[in-house]
């Protein structure tokens, strides 16, 4: 195991504020705020409590950064061997694994309480399940041992979707789980196409990512098939759940019909690190969009313009 050769006494202030804030990966967690918050549009028909909004994706950020921290703990020895992940504070001694496990279990205490205070009991008990399930069920047991890895453990970048419906409602609906089957089946080609691109930096810890054990063919075409039914389940919100509407929809079949071509690429050009980027890429926008074509779809302007406009189109014919 790799030890400190950093020492913190050599760091400033500033420098230590920089290393914890970088455990927690966050550059992830906005998108996982983005989805959290079109879970809570949708659930609270357009007209969100602007609290309970900042309650909740404050509660969601600190859960998702007590999540990545802990990963970062358990997964330092493999961070030290792939370049990506070799200048992390852990693998790099600029933080001790014991001060990194108190600050997680300082965020998440300080989630807990003040999703459970302020949100509900249900939200806080889910985004404290999310944090449980990332570390034992894919940290822990899949990552190093499935090539389903990120698959099953994907769930738990899932969940900040059922956080925010249960935020606002108290309770889960089909609506919210299919916000949560969007996420998790989204998931795959968001994580495949980059693990495409990175393939040998995990044969080289011997992490049996899907590319490393079965080989490029064959992940993309796991690629397709769940691109394939991401777009499918984005649908199903308006049928049969009514739960958006016909903007929601143009959005998400535009948003969907580019997601599938670059999927397509990808399958005619397994090899192609070139168009594996892309899509990769494109993974992301798609789901800031498509999240954000659900808060406006779900707004009450949205339907005023969007009655107005059908009832002129009815006096035109
Ligand atoms: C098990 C599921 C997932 C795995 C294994 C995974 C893995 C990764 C990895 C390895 C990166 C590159 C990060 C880096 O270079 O440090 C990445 C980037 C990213 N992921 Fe995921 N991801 C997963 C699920 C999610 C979910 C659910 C979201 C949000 C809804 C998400 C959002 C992002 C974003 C926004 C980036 C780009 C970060 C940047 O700008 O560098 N990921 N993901
Ligand atoms: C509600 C709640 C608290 C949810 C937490 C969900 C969560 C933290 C999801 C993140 C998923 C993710 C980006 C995994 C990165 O994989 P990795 O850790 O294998 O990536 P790496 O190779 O960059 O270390």
């Amino acid at each position: 195991m790799i030890e400190t050769n950093v020492s913190r006494h050599h760091q400033t202030f500033f420098q230590v504020i920089q290393s914890y804030y970088q455990l927690t990966k966050p550059r992830i967690i906005p998108l996982l705020l983005i989805t959290t918050a079109g879970s809570m549009w949708i659930a609270a028909k357009g007209q969100v409590d602007p609290l309970l909004l900042l309650v909740t994706l404050t509660g969601g950020t600190l859960a998702a950064a007590s999540a990545q921290t802990i990963n970062c703990i358990y997964d330092r020895d493999i961070d030290y061997d792939m370049e990506r992940t070799r200048h992390r504070p852990m693998p790099s001694g600029k933080v001790q694994p014991r001060d990194a496990l108190i600050f997680a279990i300082a965020l998440a205490t300080i989630s807990f309480t003040l999703l459970a205070v302020f949100a509900n009991l249900l939200a806080a008990v889910l985004a404290f399940s999310g944090i449980v399930f990332y570390i034992l069920v894919y940290t822990h047991w899949l990552k190093r041992h499935s090539t389903q890895n990120i698959v099953i453990g994907g769930a738990a970048g899932a969940i900040p979707a059922l956080v925010g419906w249960a935020a606002v409602t108290g309770t889960l609906s089909w609506a919210a789980w299919l916000i949560f089957a969007i996420v998790f089946l989204w998931t795959p080609p968001h994580f495949w196409a980059l693990a495409l691109m990175i393939r040998d930096d995990y044969a080289k810890v011997g992490i049996p990512m899907l590319p490393v054990v079965k080989g490029d063919t064959a992940t993309v075409r796991q690629i397709w098939y769940y691109t394939l039914i991401t777009v499918v389940a984005t649908v199903l919100l308006v049928y049969p759940l009514g739960a958006s509407g016909v903007l929601y929809a143009a959005i998400a079949l535009s948003l969907g019909g580019l997601f599938i071509h670059k999927s397509w690429r990808l399958l005619q050009n397994p090899e192609d690190r070139t168009v594996a980027r892309e899509l990769f890429l494109y993974s992301i926008s798609y789901m800031m969009l498509l999240c954000l074509g659900m808060v406006i779809d779900s707004l009450p302007i949205t339907h005023h313009l969007i009655s107005a406009v059908i009832n002129r189109l009815h006096f035109i014919s």
